[in-house]
């Protein structure tokens, strides 16, 4: 289903249980900043409503969504960490990068999760257009962050 067709910050309550004791990591690109930091916000407040705990919420920057997956490594070797949240945004630009970043990143992060057996979520938006990132990021959309806030809440349940 199209984003279009469904708000990213929907979700049911199904699968969600007590997540007080769990340990967050949010690592976030410091590229398309105005946009992350919506991701950011959304994510870390939608933890702290489902029960997470603030000093359980650790945020770490990168430089770029390419390096959301080493980043994600480095967190979930963390024995202490139940979860990380990799949050991005690569815009499309005149050149076939967009297509690099965004392959890597999504594999790379996939790999991560099944390596260390523990959720690792792709919160990395990948528009055409600046204006298609603002409405996924606290727009018409919803926000990508409640998204992945929610997906590695009840992956914790899982
Ligand atoms: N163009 C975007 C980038 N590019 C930077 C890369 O992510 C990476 O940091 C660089 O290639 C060095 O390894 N990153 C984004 O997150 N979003 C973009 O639109
Ligand atoms: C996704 C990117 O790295 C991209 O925004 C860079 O822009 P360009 O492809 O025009 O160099």
């Amino acid at each position: 289903m199209a984003t279009a067709l469904k708000s990213l910050s929907a979700h049911s309550s199904k699968n969600i249980q007590d997540i007080s004791a769990r340990k967050f990591a949010i690592v976030v690109s410091e590229w398309n900043e105005e946009v992350t930091e919506s991701l950011f916000s959304a994510a870390y407040q939608t933890l702290l409503q489902h029960g997470a705990k603030k000093e359980n919420i650790i945020r770490k920057n990168v430089p770029g969504s390419f390096e959301l997956t080493l980043a994600a490594q480095w967190c979930a070797q963390d024995e202490s960490i139940d979860a990380v949240l990799c949050l991005g945004c690569v815009i499309q630009g005149e050149t076939r990068h967009f297509d690099f970043i965004c392959d890597a990143v999504a594999h790379g992060i996939t790999n991560v999760g099944l390596k260390f057996n523990k959720p690792v979520i792709f919160g990395v938006l990948t528009p055409d257009t600046q204006q298609q990132a603002m409405d996924r990021a606290g727009g018409k959309h919803g926000n990508k962050g409640d998204e992945a806030a929610i997906t590695a809440v009840k992956m914790l349940g899982f």
